[in-house]
């Protein structure tokens, strides 16, 4: 599951009604096909060649039904600050030497003790109005000090008085933790485990083409007003390819109606994911933890999130803290190599010989059966649609084929240019493993494209 948006603006304190289930908004029945399961006949054989890595649509996974942690108990909504990797690495720099430290002790220091400290203290901002957007680091150091002190964690407790002193002689530094919003936080003692569920995702599910339709009407006011970007709250189910009905989504809006997933933070290194699974015949995005949770520690995941704005990408800096961290919580999908297939080989010329071909055919072949099928695109998003357009949708997916053959290369080749600037030590083979992870991405990303304006198009049929 995938964030879809996120503000330009400093956090907000917005209030939300809390839901149980989801909320459908537009075409009840439509909406709810959409949300319920089909298992491919042959489930067994195909989640055993999935873990075997030789099934290519993903599968769906299907979960019991679990009790979600409980809020005010199990975790706490509160007031949550983080660092930017400018930060980070200015608190590596005055780590000091003589205390024998790895470079992963480094990162467990400021990734657990210091950013679980940070948020002990800042709790109390939480309902109080009177939050600040800056929260120095000293104090969270000094506490982090004195209680190894007490403890007898002698080490700790130097590295600390090491850090306070350096700080004090390079004042034009700003040691400081920059405000989140509200988040969420484990207060179960001892934990969670590893796979645990924390909760459902909820909010008002909308589909395809009635969320571009308040989209758009929201930008139409933007561009009319002087006023900034609300901020979003927003996911996309997505139902996994190798559902036997195929692929499709719908939107979960969580801005007004929600539960406390809509709280969670973004995280590059995050304990949690948020995915879709298959309870009791229905999909669902739930919170499960990736590894072991401590009583204190912020609740994550990644929200992978995109946009095609470079100004949204630098405005949405990230404060993770994680030594991973990607620097803005928003990945930029606008420029560089990922458009150059496209360009070549797919420009206006291609793309209306093919909507021709298929309005001239206007049925659908056995062959384009088989590459949506490839495709995972089944009856939940083509029934109903006229032999033409679904001709059409297969030609497209044929390009969107073609294209994740071709990317690889073209993306490898472009990052290699980009990192030859700086680096000079470079792994081959981890770049041409990213170049292979971004060109599925792209794929990804164009059939849900193709799946929006299915849904847009189909409105009219
Ligand atoms: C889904 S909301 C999370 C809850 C929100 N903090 C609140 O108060 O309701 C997403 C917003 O939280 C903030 N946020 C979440 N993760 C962040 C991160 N890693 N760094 C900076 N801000 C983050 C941003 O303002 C973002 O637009």
């Amino acid at each position: 599951a995938r964030m879809t948006k996120a503000s330009l603006v400093p956090p907000v304190t917005r209030k939300y009604e809390v839901i149980e289930k989801y909320l459908i908004v537009a075409d009840e029945e439509e909406v709810q096909r959409k949300m319920r399961v089909a298992l491919p006949d042959d489930y067994s054989e195909k989640l055993l060649s999935q873990k075997n890595g030789t099934e290519n649509l993903e599968i769906p996974e299907v979960k019991d039904y679990q009790r979600r942690k409980v809020p005010g108990d199990e975790v706490l909504e509160q007031e949550v600050y983080g660092i930017d990797p400018y930060t980070h690495n200015l608190l590596r720099d005055i780590m000091p030497a003589d205390v024998s430290l790895s470079s992963a002790d480094k990162h467990t220091f400021i990734e657990e003790l210091l950013l679980n400290t940070l948020n002990k203290q800042v709790r109390d901002f939480t309902g109080s109005g009177n939050t600040p957007m800056v929260y120095p680091l000293k104090p969270v150091i000094e506490e982090i000090q004195k209680s190894a002190e007490e403890s007898g964690d002698r080490r700790t407790a130097k590295m600390c008085l090491g850090m306070l002193k350096a700080m004090r002689s390079r004042p034009e530094h700003n040691y400081v933790a920059y405000r989140k919003g509200l988040g969420v936080v484990c207060n179960k003692k001892g934990g969670f485990g590893m796979d645990d569920f924390v909760i459902e995702f909820f909010g008002e599910v909308y589909p395809s083409w009635r969320w571009y339709e308040k989209q758009d009407g929201i930008k139409h006011i933007q561009n009319n007003s002087e006023d900034q970007a609300p901020e979003f709250y927003n996911i996309m189910l997505e139902r996994p390819k190798g559902d036997r009905d195929g692929y499709d989504l719908v939107f979960v809006d969580a801005m007004h109606k929600a539960n406390y997933a809509s709280r969670i933070c973004h995280s590059c290194n995050p304990n949690c994911e948020a995915k879709v699974t298959a309870v009791d015949g229905q999909y669902q995005i739930g919170v499960y933890t990736v590894r072991p949770i401590a009583e204190g520690e912020e609740i994550t995941f990644d929200y992978n999130s995109v946009t095609e704005s470079k100004e949204e990408h630098e405005a949405s800096v990230c404060l993770c803290g994680s030594q991973v961290c990607r620097g803005s919580y928003l990945n930029f999908s606008g420029e560089g190599a990922f458009e150059k297939v496209l360009m070549e080989f797919h420009g206006v010329l291609d793309r209306h010989s093919l909507l021709l071909q298929a309005c001239e055919a206007n049925t659908v072949s056995q062959q384009d059966l088989i590459d949506l099928g490839r495709a995972g695109l089944g009856t939940c998003l083509l029934a109903g649609l006229p032999g033409w357009l679904v001709a059409y949708t297969a030609q497209l997916v044929r390009f969107i084929f073609f294209e994740r053959q071709k990317l690889p290369n073209e993306i490898f080749k472009h990052n290699m240019e980009e990192k030859r600037q700086f680096f000079t030590d470079i792994n081959m083979d981890s770049e041409r493993n990213d170049a292979e992870v971004q060109a599925e991405g792209v794929l990804n990303s164009r059939l849900q494209h193709l799946t929006h304006t299915l849904d847009k198009v189909g409105n009219y049929f």
